[in-house]
């Protein structure tokens, strides 16, 4: 379970973060919503270790975030906005170099099972002659490569169509379920919150995207 408490944040004095309190089970999608600016990356990035909180307490299944970072890391998968992944290479390569990083060792059928249950198939390619979805789906790929028990997931759709929209979200449920992923979601596609997500936590000053939910049905935590 990831629990968190009483977080705080500011960027000198700015508030950007404030008294947050929630836990996220396993096998849960949370989606994360607000305006621009609402903080939702500025939290993803404390959830990621990233950045520090100014106040408040983070644990993952008993850790603490303040002294055991570097387990925690070993269990976080996070996606940032933008695409980051080797253009140069092929999506085959990409995957190796980013598995002999990680902590786990896989063989190459494993890392191409991993794409292909995204529907990534495009394992020889160089990843500049493919369209920003297969991209985006590279890209969540390599983050779950070393079998992360949280993933964090900042806007992976954008920009894509429909299609592989829907077969992201699928492939997410479906790891949700099987692995008891835990995962946190921001998008500002309502339709696709609503379709994905069991609970739903809105951030910022402005009551839009709250009251946009308030007929979803969805529990909303609101800060
Ligand atoms: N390192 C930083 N130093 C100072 N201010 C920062 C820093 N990082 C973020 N901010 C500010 O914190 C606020 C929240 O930014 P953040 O990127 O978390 O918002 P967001 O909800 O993810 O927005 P968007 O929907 O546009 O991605 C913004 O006002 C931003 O300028």
């Amino acid at each position: 379970m990831l629990n968190i408490e009483s977080l705080h944040k500011s960027f000198r004095e700015n508030v950007i973060l404030h008294n947050l309190t929630f836990t996220v089970n396993p096998g849960e999608i949370i989606g994360l919503v607000g305006e621009n600016g609402a903080g939702k990356s500025t939290l993803l990035h404390i959830l990621a270790t990233i950045s520090k909180p100014s106040e408040g307490s983070i644990s993952l299944n008993d850790l603490s975030y303040t002294t055991e970072r570097k387990k925690i890391r070993k269990l976080i998968g996070y996606v940032p906005q933008d695409i980051a992944v080797w253009e140069d290479l092929t999506v085959e390569e990409n995957m190796v170099f980013f598995e002999k990083l990680s902590w786990v060792n896989q063989t190459k059928e494993e890392l191409r099972n991993l794409c292909q249950e995204m529907k990534l198939y495009k394992w020889k390619e160089p990843v500049n002659t493919l369209s920003g979805g297969m991209k985006r789906k590279l890209n969540l790929a390599i983050s779950l490569i070393h079998h992360p028990k949280v993933l964090l997931l900042d806007e992976p759709t954008v920009g894509i169509d429909l299609k592989s929209r829907k077969e992201i979200g699928t492939y997410l449920q479906k790891q949700a379920v099987e692995n008891e992923l835990m995962i946190i979601y921001t998008s500002h596609d309502m339709d696709e919150i609503n379709e994905l997500c069991n609970r739903v936590i809105c951030i910022g000053k402005d009551p839009f995207y709250k009251d946009m939910l308030l007929n979803s049905g969805k529990e909303i935590i609101s800060f």
